[in-house]
């Protein structure tokens, strides 16, 4: 993002501004005033006062001053009034565009087709939160900063007409140094951004692993989980270092703008006066414009101001982003809705990586609704592969997987993981009561399906062991065994009456003849069954049998592949001995 469209946005909100704009810039001058008069004042008091041993004159000119001390704080009570009027419309005018943009953006996230997670509210109260956040940050600039800036400016005309040649050299010296300062700007605000994108980070990651903090649990996960976040905070930590360099750019801004003007001052004063007939009063007052105008609004500008924009143009460009979003990102069609499940892969090609060979290549294969399909294959062929993509958990690079004939991206995220249901090899068992643990992917089931699942896949004996369904299973499955851990990952599936199921390895730890009872109990409920098998008797259950064997990959019947694929028969063979 470049500062352009924060720029825009707040020349677009400060337009209907500009009456009291003006009013504000003209109270300004007059609040500049003693600024502008200063030198010029104490010149006159030096020179024909107190040096002229008329110390009453001397008075009467620093009595001048303090009148114009006076009114300059006139024009400064008169000037609130106008920051009010510049200010807290500007507010009200960003967070009409801001919520405008947020609804519009909420909108579409409802109707298009990722899920719209974090509401409306959530999103609304952020965007109305920056737009305060601009009032208060362009309230205090144009409260602080201008009256700094404007002090500097009175203060250098002043010089100008007290002694030209130093004000010559000031304005050049000053001049340069706001060209480094604004040049090297821009990689601030690049650098600041990137802090508060970082902390945002941290954030996101965070609340995610909070979220999940059941699953990081249950999932031994705590190590990887403190990592990701460690890699946040690190990347913070080194993006406000980067920041903090960038800021070392005041000290060379400041010698120009501050230093060098009054160095140059002192240091060529003797010459000032002999040559160039500057009084002494003149030298002084010169010293005073620098000192008391020029110094403090370069620290301001540099220090507080420089915050003060980072911040503005940071928050302004979030804020751009807002409002431009809506009306930029083209609206996406509504989720689609599968209407049947018949499962199909067409062409499909995956690697897991650029430079990796493809796992499957061009693969295509068609599993009608209800279809019990047996997917066998040497180690490493990608069974476990094909299993993640048909239930879409990764993408294949080219072809695709359909189901309904809706390709998996195009569908409802929630739809399709109620649909087609993965139980892996290493069994998912957390942190709660046995109950939770079984209807994990269907909360809302009745005692009498968690009854009957249990009952089909043959867990009863494990629930009454561990004392029904309300006692507690801890972390990482506690005293269950594996074989128990997967039977319970079964009846979970079992449960949910996912019209697709893929075991993958699921029943490794069982003995054959509950790994039997719990894949016909699956077959029988209805729906589709997939299982990527471990034994040859998961293939011979089956309807038909998948052969992946890397180049080729053979679809039949236990009996037509053992007729025809001499690997089929090596692996028969390999399975029962
Ligand atoms: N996350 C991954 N990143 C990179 N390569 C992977 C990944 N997962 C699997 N592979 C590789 O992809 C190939 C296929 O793996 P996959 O687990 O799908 O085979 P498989 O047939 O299920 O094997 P097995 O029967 O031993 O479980 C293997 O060479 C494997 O090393």
């Amino acid at each position: 993002m470049t500062a352009a469209p924060a720029a825009r946005l707040l020349h677009r909100h400060l337009r209907g501004q500009w009456p009291a704009m003006r009013r504000l810039a003209l109270w300004s001058a007059v609040e500049s005033l003693p600024a502008f008069a200063s030198g010029l004042l104490l010149a006159r008091a030096i020179d024909d006062g107190f040096l002229a041993r008329r110390p009453l004159t001397g008075l009467g000119w620093l009595a001048a001053l303090a009148v114009l001390q006076a009114v300059g704080a006139l024009g400064t009570r008169r000037i609130y009034p106008w920051l009010a009027a510049t200010v807290e419309p500007l507010r009200d005018s960003l967070v009409g565009a801001v919520v405008t943009g947020a609804l519009r953006r909420t909108i579409d996230r409802v109707t298009g087709p990722a899920s719209a997670s974090g509401g409306a509210g959530a999103g609304i109260s952020q965007v109305t939160e920056q737009a305060e956040a601009v009032r208060a940050l362009l309230g205090t600039a144009l409260r602080n900063v201008r009256q700094m800036l404007a002090a500097g400016i009175a203060a250098l005309l002043g010089l100008t007409l007290l002694a030209p040649l130093p004000a010559l050299t000031a304005a050049v010296s000053v001049t340069l140094a706001l060209a480094l300062f604004g040049a090297l700007l821009g990689v601030q605000v690049r650098r600041y951004r990137t802090v508060v994108r970082d902390a945002e980070r941290i954030g996101e990651a965070a609340t995610e692993i909070v979220q999940g903090a059941r699953d990081v649990v249950a999932c031994a996960a705590e190590p990887r989980a403190a990592r990701t976040v460690g890699e946040a905070v690190d990347a913070q930590a080194g993006a406000l270092r980067a920041f903090a360099r960038s800021r070392l750019v005041r000290l060379p801004v400041l010698a120009l703008g501050v230093h060098l003007p009054l160095l140059a001052l002192l240091a060529l004063s003797p010459r000032l006066v002999e040559e160039h007939r500057l009084t002494t009063g003149q030298v002084a007052g010169g010293v005073s414009y620098l000192v008391t105008g020029l110094q403090p609004a370069m620290v301001l500008l540099v220090d507080a101001g420089g915050t003060l924009l980072l911040s503005l143009a940071v928050v302004l460009g979030r804020l751009a982003e807002v409002c431009a979003e809506p009306l930029r990102a083209p609206r996406v069609a509504a989720p689609v809705t599968a209407t049947s499940y018949d499962l199909e892969a067409e062409h499909v090609t995956f690697a897991y990586s650029a430079e990796a060979a493809p796992v499957l290549a061009d693969l295509s294969l068609h599993v009608p609704e209800g279809t019990h399909l047996a997917v066998v294959g040497p180690s490493g062929t990608g069974k476990s592969t094909l299993a993640d993509v048909l239930a879409g958990l990764v993408r294949p690079q080219r072809g695709g997987v359909t189901l309904g004939k809706v390709p998996l991206p195009d569908l409802d995220e929630a739809q399709l993981r109620s649909a087609v249901v993965l139980i892996p090899q290493e069994s998912y068992v957390f942190a709660g009561t046995l109950r939770e643990n079984l209807t994990y992917l269907r909360p809302d089931a009745a005692t009498a399906d968690i009854d009957e699942a249990v009952d089909a896949i043959d867990l009863a004996g494990t629930v009454e062991r561990l004392g029904g369904y309300d006692a507690a299973v801890p972390p990482g499955g506690g005293s269950l065994s594996q074989g128990e851990r997967q039977l319970v990952t079964l009846a979970r599936a079992y449960l949910s009456a996912a019209p697709v199921t893929i075991l993958d390895e699921a029943t490794c730890h069982l003995h054959p003849a509950a790994e039997a009872r719990a894949e016909r109990a699956l077959a029988a409920r209805g729906g589709t069954l997939i299982v990527i098998a471990h034994r040859i008797s998961s293939a011979q259950r089956a309807q038909r049998v998948l052969l992946l064997d890397g180049s080729a990959p053979q679809l039949g019947t236990h009996e037509t592949l053992l007729a025809l694929s001499p690997l089929y028969a090596e692996l028969v063979g390999h399975w029962r001995t």
